[in-house]
């Protein structure tokens, strides 16, 4: 599967729909790491107590003052007197009911502002964790996760995070309050008409229940369907050479059709299920309001019913009736992003690189000897691919790598630069275990030149210099000189201070990789690997590379993966691989002596 498809598959398997599978070790882990804010939350917690506190009470109390002021109206009506409203007679009462109303809204404000800036430090907190982490990963966990997935865990999974914590927890707090205190006041005033809203937002939520499987279907087919179209768009972004060589424009662009009118099917499914049904089922709430509504009329003409309580009753029941209907989304959201963040959690706990030895033997400059001994590798431990690999060179050697499409030549390779651990045997560095030396300064001796150049957005001077940063301008200039691109660098429209697209796809694959040698040249390593250019050069430039990667190997100990038999007749040790091992080594004469392998692959390419 091409790596845009798993992205959309990674996508469409962490919809908002999922649940974690373990919750409660999720949030203690959460509280624990979050124990310095811990105060903060307390602050949020006396906050949210007070607001859904002073939210109950604001009814109660304005029950008190419409009732206060209806009497008085009455009261002026039977005397015939005008009706006023004095500062002792309802004035001050309307004043503390403002200053009330006022009180609950900076509360909230102060809730929500803890509770962002709370979501917020974590989130950083999780982010820089995060890349920290990938930077302790060793290879063989990106071998095994997909781009989609990591990019999912840094991006996707720390919005979700941040978005519950800063408004859905909240929301989850003040709705439990709300719900109770609302509930409890309104049996007060009314066991009768609590006893109908409750009948009704019951029936309300089962109906919820009922629909919201249908509806988290129609949701899950449209993620999927976005997934697909996206997945399409990244194809046809990302091949669009190879589809146009192959005349398939009009078969992609019907694909994209096809796609595109499948989202649009279930958008207009999902859309109607959530912009139809659901206002059909708040009907059923409405419906049980008008209900209250007429039997609270009876009651007040009754008597049994203040005006008072009349409207305050109704407050009551908005305030109820808002996070009931909403509960079901809430505890959904809530649960995916535990989800997210369990997803996060099992990143973080992934196993590291080894540790670096306590006391690292440093090579500074490296003379170039490099010994295999008894190595043993394979990417899986149940998969052995290299068994028993013997080999040593001395300082200044030219060792060429061959072997077959799969032979393990990268292999070898990424075990000189200590990318994977071994699984036996040990490999030597100017007479040090290279286990015994840190990674950084074991790389710090080592140039590579890959096929897979890679160049980022910046200038071109930046991107020589990546290999020592702060280098001076002229030590650039030289490093480019003596790969051979210094005048190709010099035709650009701003020299060196040309700006590079992200993927330099603004120059050619030559010159990227001449480039990749200049960055190569200006650390001046010890010990260089060179994987030789294939057809994808024109022979001109393959020229110019050769010539610029022999420059390169001068006086350092080379390791070149090579892919025509006609560069390697000079080198001094050529290791022939098959199937992961080292089947014949020695000189090209040797080689040709032994009448193994290699001479057979020899003579049937020069013969
Ligand atoms: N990261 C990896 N995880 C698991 N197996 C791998 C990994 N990289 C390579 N292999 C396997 O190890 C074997 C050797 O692969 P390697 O890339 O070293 O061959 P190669 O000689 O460099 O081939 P090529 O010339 O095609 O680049 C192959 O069977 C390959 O499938």
């Amino acid at each position: 599967m091409s790596e845009n498809n798993n992205n959309a598959q990674v996508l469409t398997e962490e919809m908002d729909f999922e649940r974690p599978d373990h919750a409660w070790q999720t949030i203690r882990r959460l509280w624990r790491s979050t124990g310095d804010q811990h105060k903060r939350l307390a602050v949020v917690l006396v906050s949210v107590i007070l607001y859904t506190f002073l939210s109950i009470i604001a009814p109660l109390y304005s029950a008190y003052i419409v009732d206060l002021l209806w009497n008085n109206i009455k009261e002026t009506i039977t005397n015939g007197s005008t009706f006023q409203v004095t500062w002792a007679a309802g004035g001050r009462d309307i004043v503390f009911l403002l200053l009330l109303y006022l009180a609950t809204a900076l509360f909230y404000t102060l809730q929500s502002f803890l509770m962002a800036s709370f979501a917020e430090n974590l989130s950083l907190r999780l982010r820089t964790e995060i890349s920290e982490k990938l930077n302790r990963l060793p290879l063989a966990f990106f071998d095994r996760t997909k781009t989609g997935a990591i990019l999912s865990r840094t991006v996707n999974d720390l919005d979700k995070t941040a978005e519950a914590l800063q408004t859905g927890m909240l929301k989850l707090f003040t709705a439990v309050g709300m719900v109770i205190g609302s509930l409890v006041m309104m049996f007060r005033f009314s066991i009768l008409l609590t006893l109908v809203f409750l009948a009704f937002t019951g029936i309300a939520l089962a109906a919820t229940n009922f629909v919201s499987a249908k509806t988290l279907q129609s949701a899950m087919k449209r993620q999927q369907c976005v997934s697909n179209v996206t997945a399409r768009v990244e194809e046809a972004y990302s091949g669009r050479v190879i589809i146009k060589a192959f005349n398939q424009e009009e078969i992609s662009s019907e694909n994209m059709h096809k796609a595109t009118e499948e989202l649009a099917e279930a958008t207009k499914k999902a859309d109607f299920m959530i912009n139809a049904i659901n206002p059909a089922i708040r009907m059923i709430n409405r419906f049980g309001q008008v209900l209250i509504a007429v039997l609270a009329g009876k009651m007040l003409l009754e008597g049994r019913l203040t005006v008072g309580v009349f409207q305050a009753f109704f407050q009551y029941v908005n305030q109820a009736s808002e996070p009931l209907t909403e509960a079901a989304y809430m505890v959904n959201s809530m649960q995916s992003a535990l989800a997210s963040l369990e997803r996060i959690y099992k990143l973080l706990d992934e196993e590291e690189l080894s540790s670096e030895p306590a006391f690292p033997s440093v090579v500074e400059q490296a003379k170039g000897t490099v010994e295999f001994r008894d190595v043993r590798f394979g990417y899986t431990p149940d998969n052995i691919l290299m068994h028993n690999i013997n080999f040593s060179v001395k300082p200044g050697q030219k060792v060429a790598i061959v072997g077959s499409t799969g032979a393990g030549k990268t292999t070898l390779i990424n075990l000189l630069m200590r990318f994977y651990e071994l699984n036996g045997g040990k490999i030597i560095l100017d007479g040090i275990d290279i286990r015994d030396m840190t990674r950084s300064n074991l790389r710090s001796n080592f140039g590579m030149v890959l096929q897979d150049t890679w160049l980022f957005g910046g200038t071109i001077a930046e991107n020589i210099a990546y290999s020592k940063p702060g280098a001076a301008r002229e030590e650039i200039i030289a490093a480019a000189k003596a790969a051979r691109v210094d005048f190709f660098v010099r035709t650009m429209p701003h020299g060196y201070d040309t700006v590079l697209s992200n993927d330099a796809e603004n120059i050619s694959i030559g010159q990227r990789q001449l480039l990749t040698i200049a960055r190569v040249f200006l650390c001046n390593p010890a010990v260089i690997i060179l994987d030789e250019a294939t057809s994808s050069v024109d022979t001109r430039t393959e020229i110019e590379i050769g010539k610029a990667m022999k420059e390169l190997m001068k006086n350092r100990t080379s390791f070149v993966i090579a892919h025509r038999l006609s560069t390697i007749i000079d080198a001094d040790l050529i290791l022939f691989m098959q199937n992961g091992n080292i089947i014949e080594q020695g000189t090209h004469e040797d080689l040709l002596k032994a009448k193994g392998a290699y001479a057979d692959l020899y003579y049937s390419q020069f013969a």
